[in-house]
């Protein structure tokens, strides 16, 4: 490591302007992995990477000695950035870090006339470096970057600088932070006067607070005292009370203990350790790295979870890297003074009283929520909020775009007058074929009409992009304001299409579940993801309290929620109109993520089938655990109009703070009666902040749908990324194509997974999707859709015909619905302890398992495929599972 500090040093005295930074960068400690083959980085050596230290942030920094401080200077030049799509590869990007903050241009022009690409908080950010390659990553959870320099002593100068402006910028926020909690402490005084602590006859005076910031204590102690006192006001006043005497505390037991504390040597020996069993994954026992590895679960929620530690370091906004964690979870040798021991239980019971006070007020946050949700998803307030949002996009659309088409002179004309704007019409909606764009006809315009398709084709090959693809494979559109307004317009077309009837049709199935979900906040996810670093996900067990009461299996025939795209398609003559419909399929079975980012499913056993008859919408499903390493689940789903299987298999690739799910397997679906075999491919899905409750889903990347029985059109779908710049209001977007043998545009669609999909070429029809509201209350019910609240019902009808292995009659996943977390948890150790056992006896035996109800087979690209073997219905038909050997799993 000293090697780095000397090269650094030299480094640094080539560059004029680059003062010393006393940052400590050099104590990288922290190296990664990633268990993605297809990975750029993992052609480098995993070993090779190392996560930059954090560094302690001094809570009691005041102004003056803040000022004093080494405020780190700006560095500004040339790195290589990596981008996905298009033009995939490194390029030369001019990148400048000034106050905390990373931004980048084309080159250094663009970046003196204020053209930015992107911009990156580095205090907030993950920062790995590979020495070797002169790599430096930076994930900030929502962006990733990923910069290669060109030369050794550049990379140093970068690392160098970046650290310490992510330390300076870490510093700032501890400082606001505690002038927050002082203002606070001011103004809960003043205003509650009869706070519980007081009445409680809680006789601690808090020392106030290092405050740099007047203005801000002025601002949050007016904004308090404005509030009427309420529960979340009186619990986080009681917490600062609590907060100011943990951090008493733990002075206390700092100063008894110096000398005892644990040092940066032992931590990254600790690490170091984890590190070795890491980069050896296979050559271990069992017990570390077969399934049976995992954490146990007193350790798992023991831990501190992110949340916690995010405010203590700042404003609530970051998760904390990975050595922070470490080193707070990093246990002191243990002292033998009693006096030592009556602190650590001291703080103990201080942190649970500070735990329950900020559960207490999230409770009354939640609600508070909840009653805001409910009021906006109220019809008519929804709506007339709606209307005028339209309204008003529609109006500064206009202006934008006149801008726009002046400066562009995209537009087909020149005049920016609201009637140039609609001008995409249709000329042989008969044939769907190729589309012409002429003079506006507001005549024609029954519904809207939008001059979006020049520059949605344009916008590929636009410069002006966020670059911040996370993975390879997956596409990284950048659209420009056009492309921005044209989703804006298929959004406020898509909020004036009626919901589709047939959602709140009564399907006879239940509306909820037996239990509402637990909360899970107070899970150490951290710990669990840091012990299992190039894992699958799929493959860590976890606490129940994780879970959602359905399996991967039940979750893929989600993805046929909105099977009657499939029944509109099986029924639509023009082969492009049909694509559409196929296309807005495979867009809405992205829909339910919206909502579910709080849990995961629980993983299939080797073995686990689920069957899903839905009379209603006319398919039956079946699909099974085919294989465990790697975890493959299987489906397949028949109807009068359609045949749909795929096999679901994804790799993860985690970063610091967002985790990436890059499913492999093709979707594919056939109809019945055209004879066309559609197949597709799925995007990224990238679970940002993953550690945190700031958590949520993101799909991006290019799908291509192909009819493998007729080349007369295919399908582009983007799943744009979305941009730093972005609003929420740019979020999920989905930009579409269909296109003619020789690459025309014959429809063009666009919208959100999560809203909807709009086609501005189809004749009649527009809306093409829209999914269904979500029910009642659906927040405390796992944010469940009311199809997948269905999936796990069990009905005394349904039982007898089941197979033992059906998903419904997993014990742990019944368990967790009817809300006995406890029991679930020591239920699942025994299902996953079968299953092993399961697995011992075949390998003694040197036998394989061998699905029941799928074969493994090649498709024509030789890729393997699990396709149905046709028995499950035959079985269930005729002799029925009770009169067959089954595999008994639990
Ligand atoms: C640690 C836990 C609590 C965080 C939550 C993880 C959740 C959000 C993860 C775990 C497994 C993930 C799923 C795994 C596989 C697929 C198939 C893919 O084609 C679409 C995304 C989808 C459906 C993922 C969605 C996100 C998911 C459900």
């Amino acid at each position: 490591m000293d090697s780095h500090g000397s090269s650094l040093d030299h480094a640094q005295s080539q560059l004029s302007g680059v003062e010393k930074v006393s940052c400590g960068w050099h104590k990288p400690t922290h190296s990664r992995s990633s268990s993605t083959a297809s990975s750029r980085h993992s052609r480098l050596n995993i070993k090779d990477w190392e996560v930059m230290d954090d560094f302690p942030v001094d809570l009691n920094l005041t102004g003056e000695n803040m000022q004093d401080a080494n405020t780190p200077g700006i560095c500004e030049g040339y790195l290589m950035k990596r981008r996905k799509w298009p033009l995939k590869g490194w390029h030369k990007r001019y990148f400048v870090v000034d106050k905390g903050i990373l931004r980048y241009s084309k080159n250094q022009h663009d970046f003196s006339k204020g053209k930015m690409h992107g911009a990156l908080d580095v205090s907030l950010a993950v920062m790995s470096v590979n020495k070797k390659a002169r790599h430096i990553d930076l994930d900030a959870g929502d962006i990733l970057y990923h910069m290669k320099a060109k030369t050794p002593d550049l990379y140093y100068i970068w690392v160098t600088k970046l650290s310490a402006h992510r330390m300076h910028k870490k510093n700032e926020a501890a400082q606001v932070h505690n002038g927050f909690l002082q203002a606070l402490s001011q103004s809960s005084n003043l205003s509650h006067k009869n706070s519980p602590m007081q009445e409680m006859g809680t006789s601690y005076v808090g020392e106030p607070l290092p405050c740099v910031n007047p203005a801000v204590n002025g601002k949050v102690s007016a904004w308090l005292q404005t509030q009427e006192p309420d529960i979340c006001a009186q619990e986080l006043t009681r917490c600062q009370i609590e907060l100011n005497e943990l951090q008493r505390l733990v002075q206390k037991l700092h100063s008894l203990e110096s000398g005892q504390m644990i040092n940066n040597g032992d931590l990254q020996r600790i690490i170091s350790m984890q590190n070795l069993l890491l980069d050896k994954p296979k050559k271990k026992s069992g017990k570390i790295w077969g399934h049976s590895h995992t954490l146990s679960r007193a350790e798992a929620l023991g831990m501190l979870s992110s949340s916690h530690l995010t405010s203590s370091a700042h404003l609530g906004t970051s998760v904390p890297s990975i050595p922070d964690y470490v080193s707070t979870q990093a246990t002191p040798p243990a002292s033998t003074s009693s006096e030592s021991k009556k602190l650590h239980q001291d703080i103990c019971s201080m942190s649970l009283k500070v735990h329950a006070s900020l559960r207490t007020a999230h409770e009354a946050l939640a609600q508070e929520r909840q009653r805001l949700q409910d009021t906006w998803s109220s019809r008519e307030l929804h709506q007339t909020t709606s209307a005028q949002i339209n309204n008003l996009c529609s109006l500064a659309e206009l202006d934008v775009k006149s801008r726009h088409t002046k400066i562009h002179k995209l537009s087909v004309s020149s005049d920016s007058s609201e009637e140039s704007f609609r001008t995409v019409l249709q000329r042989k909606s008969g044939s769907g074929r190729s589309l012409s764009f002429h003079a506006p006809s507001v005549a024609d315009s029954g519904a809207e009409y939008f001059d979006a398709c020049d520059e949605l084709m344009c916008a590929s090959s636009s410069e002006m992009s966020d670059e911040s693809g996370l993975s390879d494979g997956s596409s990284n559109s950048e659209p420009d304001e056009a492309h921005a307004m044209a989703s804006r317009k298929y959004r406020a077309s898509l909020s004036k299409a009626p919901a589709k009837l047939n959602s709140i049709k009564n399907t006879g199935r239940r509306t909820t579940l037996p239990a509402v979900c637990p909360d899970n906040s107070h899970v150490g996810l951290m710990t669990i993801l840091y012990n299992n670093i190039g894992k699958d996900l799929s493959r860590v067990s976890m606490p129940a309290a994780l879970n959602e009461p359905v399996c991967l299996l039940q979750r893929l025939c989600e993805e046929l929620e909105y099977s009657d795209l499939l029944d509109t398609a099986n029924h639509t003559d023009d082969p492009y109109q049909r694509m559409v419909y196929i296309a807005a399929f495979a867009i809405s079975g992205y829909a339910t993520a919206q909502y579910r980012n709080r849990y995961k499913p629980f993983n299939p056993v080797l073995g686990e089938t689920f069957e899903c008859i839905r009379e209603d919408r006319g398919f039956r499903y079946i699909s099974e655990q085919v294989s465990h390493h790697p975890p493959i689940s299987a489906c397949h789903a028949e109807s009068n109009n359609f045949n749909f299987w795929q096999d679901q298999r994804w790799k993860n690739k985690f970063w610091g703070k967002s985790l990436e799910i890059m499913p492999t397997g093709m979707v594919n679906v056939t109809l019945k009666n055209y004879g066309d075999h559609y197949e597709w491919n799925k995007v990224v899905t990238c679970i940002h902040n993953v550690l945190s409750q700031q958590r949520y889903l993101e799909h991006y990347g290019e799908v291509i749908i192909r009819n493998l029985k007729s080349s007369v059109c295919t399908c582009k779908i983007t799943f744009v990324k979305s941009r730093y710049w972005g609003s929420d209001g740019s979020k999920n977007e989905v930009q579409g194509q269909v296109l003619d043998e020789t690459d025309n545009i014959v429809h063009r669609f666009g919208g959100f997974w999560h809203e909807g999909i709009f086609c501005d070429t189809l004749p009649n029809l527009q809306c093409i999707w829209k999914p269904n509201p979500q029910p009642k209350n659906y927040m405390t019910y796992y944010g469940f859709s009311s199809f997948a609240m269905e999936m796990n019902e069990l009905t005394p009808d349904l039982k007898p015909l089941l197979p033992p292995t059906d998903t419904r009659l997993r014990p742990d996943q019944r368990l967790l619905e009817e809300g006995k977390i406890e029991e679930t948890d020591k239920k699942k150790d025994e299902v996953e302890e079968k299953q092993r056992e399961r697995r011992k006896i075949l390998a003694k035996r040197g036998e394989e398992h061998i699905p029941r109800f799928f074969r493994k087979t090649l498709d024509a690209a030789g890729k393997e495929v699990w396709l149905y073997n046709g028995t499950y219905w035959k079985i269930r038909d005729n002799a029925g599972f009770v009169n067959v050997k089954n595999l008994e799993l639990w």
